[in-house]
């Protein structure tokens, strides 16, 4: 195997190491030199990209739809604007380029402001949720798809934006499949109605372009060749039972051989395991001689507030290495800076969807090729670099192409909202590049249909009164309903609370060491009435304590997460106040909070069986509550839930005891069919 000799193969890993050298892949090609200590316009010019510039610029220029292609890390995202700006091309209107994540968007505007030489929010700037970092002077601006989408509900044809560039497009989230519908009307719209027109690019290191080429305008496919660093992929050499361990072997493998500059940055699926990981890698790290260096554990996943996720980018201190472990959050766009080794669990936590049963469970799954892909290429960005997959080549070769699009896994009420916000006339045919099946939009138009969000008129599907007051937030429909609602129950203030603490993860820290701890202190909190109810307690005694620190140490309550609850619920008050939602406090009243809850999440009701199991009453499908439910011993008739986790059996998380009374009076003709005879 050819090997740069500036950069030599990087590990020669103990015997009983999982990982077995593996040839470079074709098309993983050798360097030109790069070093990210040269001038920043040096870097720029070093970049694959650069030497296509003049080409692409000319078929930018010359047409309205274009799909580009080139390796991760070509230089696609971080130049494509500046070419566009520089060559003059849309600088009557802004250039938009959408992310399917914050932390991507955030990260790429500040490196490109750095390019240009200017300050962040001028020239070029960036929005996402909470957050708008632009002003009047900006036209390039980076933002999540999701803000671009909640634009289009105010400016259906986006007229303040003569350039849409669609990154990562092979993610398919189900904001980047609405929006290539909403950007290509609105750029047909443009054309009819003679305005300036609408240019629109799609880019990806890792899509099917003839697809991507055929949904927008049959489009020209323009491929970007090479790749700035060389990556070597590992694999294992037999499949890995437990992928944790082997991520935590790897690590310390890594660690003892390693040069202390090489960071790691590890793929795993959520919060929970991050921290967990986390912590164990930081109790082995004390134990560890000093000639391995420090380590610095950092954790990404997108419920951490903002300000703690850019932390990642922050390089290591002097003799500290920094190891990430991260969801997929960081899979695509990002560059971290000093990562030189990709560890990929192969798994993922991604959304799966029934619409016989209209229930949508979190499960863990195995990643695409595409993810895997695009997991590698966070390595090979400033240097050479090296991924070690924890799977087999075979585990590899058995993956599916590409991510099942969101849209078509997941329960699609929050779209057809937002669909109907737009005002697109008819939903059921919305022009979607993959289509959901007929069943799972018919599933959540009758979902909205029994929040009272939608009304049908001369046969079409339109928004009700309430429905368009729950499209204002940006929640999902249930939330937003059950927010709606609160005034009714005199329960807005809790209502909020608890909606804005369901928004961000979980504010609860269980560290397993200090399990008895743990859960003396949580106990003072712990209601029979459920978990959204005790989490209310807990937020009410941390303001009571006005956010003290020390008190959240004590009681095992996450600090962060907490003050980002704070963020969430003053931005979702201000809708309410714009909307005229009356505020009010039920005080100890908590049973209005319940009955609100139960009005809000009917479709998510299950009932205790007389076997002491329970049916969710929707789907009519055996579930089970999860043992970090405060109601997981006290087994009560009737709860309503947030979500279900599937991993040994189907989980119910979050939970809140009911009336069944309150159920009926929710949605009467639904539980008249819904619940066992004699209950009805
Ligand atoms: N924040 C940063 N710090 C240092 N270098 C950076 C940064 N952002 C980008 N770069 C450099 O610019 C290169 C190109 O990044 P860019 O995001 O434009 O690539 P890309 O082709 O869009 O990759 P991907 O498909 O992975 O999103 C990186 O490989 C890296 O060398």
């Amino acid at each position: 195997m050819p090997h740069d000799p500036e950069h030599p193969p990087a590990k020669k890993f103990k015997p009983g190491s999982p990982f077995f050298r593996f040839d470079k892949k074709p098309g993983m090609l050798l360097p030109r030199k790069g070093n990210a200590s040269v001038p920043i316009d040096v870097q720029r010019k070093n970049l694959p990209i650069y030497q296509a510039k003049s080409q692409l610029v000319y078929q930018l220029r010359q047409h309205h739809n274009a799909v580009l292609i080139g390796e991760t890390g070509s230089g696609k995202t971080t130049q494509i604007p500046q070419y566009l700006y520089e060559a003059g091309i849309g600088r009557q209107g802004v250039v938009a380029v959408t992310q399917p994540r914050r932390v991507a968007a955030v990260s790429l505007a500040t490196r490109v402001a750095e390019e240009k030489r200017t300050q962040l929010g001028k020239l070029v700037g960036y929005t996402v949720r909470f957050e708008d970092v632009t002003s009047s002077e900006t036209k390039l601006k980076f933002m999540t798809d999701g803000m671009l989408l909640r634009e289009a509900i105010g400016d259906p044809l986006l007229l303040r934006y003569t350039v849409v560039v669609l990154d990562e497009a092979h993610e398919r989230t189900v904001h980047t499949d609405v929006l290539f519908g909403v950007v290509k009307a609105a750029q047909k719209k443009r054309k009819e109605q003679n305005k300036i027109p609408l240019k629109v690019i799609v880019m990806s290191a890792t899509m099917d372009v003839d697809l991507f080429s055929q949904y927008f305008n049959k489009s020209p496919v323009l491929y970007l060749e090479g790749r700035q660093h060389p990556i070597q992929i590992y694999y294992t050499k037999t499949p890995q039972s437990d992928y944790l361990q082997a991520a935590l072997v790897s690590v310390f493998q890594i660690h003892q051989e390693a040069p202390v500059s090489h960071d790691i940055l590890v793929f795993m699926t959520g919060q929970e395991e991050i921290e967990a990981l986390a912590r164990t890698c930081r109790d082995i790290a004390k134990h560890l001689p000093d000639s391995c260096g420090l380590l610095t554990v950092i954790p990404l996943y997108a419920s951490l507030p903002p300000a703690q996720q850019l932390r990642v980018f922050q390089p290591a201190a002097k003799g500290c290495r920094k190891v990430i472990l991260s969801t997929n959050i960081a899979e695509t766009s990002i560059t971290i800076s000093g990562i030189k080794y990709v560890i990929d669990t192969g798994m993922v936590k991604a959304k799966r969807f029934n619409p016989d049963s209209g229930l949508e469970v979190l499960a863990v799954q195995r990643i695409s090729k595409a993810q895997a892909w695009q997991r590698a290429g966070r390595a090979g960005r400033e240097d050479s670099g090296s991924v070690y997959r924890l799977y087999t080549e075979e585990e590899f070769d058995n993956l599916i192409p590409m991510t099942v699009p969101e849209i078509q896994r997941c329960n699609l009420a929050s779209v057809m909202l937002q669909l109907l916000a737009l005002g697109i006339p008819d939903v059921m045919n919305f022009d979607f590049m993959s289509k959901p099946s007929h069943e799972a939009m018919r599933t959540a138009l009758e979902q909205l249909d029994l929040l009272g969000a939608v009304d049908r008129k001369d046969e079409k599907v339109v928004l009700t009164p309430l429905g368009k007051k729950m499209a204002s937030f940006p929640l999902e429909p249930r939330y937003a309903k059950t927010i709606l609602l609160s005034p009714d129950f005199q329960c807005s203030e809790e209502v909020l609370t608890v909606v804005s603490l369901l928004s961000v993860d979980t504010v609860l820290y269980n560290p397993p060491a200090r399990r008895e701890e743990c859960l003396a202190a949580r106990r003072k909190f712990t209601t029979s009435e459920g978990d959204h109810l005790t989490l209310l307690n807990i937020y009410r005694a941390f303001k009571k304590v006005n956010a003290n620190k020390e008190w959240c140490r004590e009681n095992f309550v996450n600090s962060r997460n907490m003050s980002m609850v704070g963020e969430v619920r003053s931005q979702l008050r201000d809708i309410c106040l714009k909307l005229g939602v009356k505020l009010e406090s039920c005080g100890p009243d908590t049973g209005k909070v319940r009955r609100c809850l139960a009005h809000g999440l009917f479709v998510n009701a299950a009932e205790l069986q007389p076997d002491g199991s329970y049916t969710a009453l929707d789907a009519h499908q055996p579930v089970s509550i999860h043992p970090s439910s405060v109601l997981f011993q006290a087994k009560p008739a009737y709860v309503v839930f947030n979500e279900l986790l599937h991993t040994s059996k189907c989980y119910m998380r979050d939970l809140c005891l009911v009336d069944a009374d309150w159920l009926v009076e929710a949605a009467p003709e639904y539980f008249r069919r819904k619940l066992r005879p004699n209950k009805s």
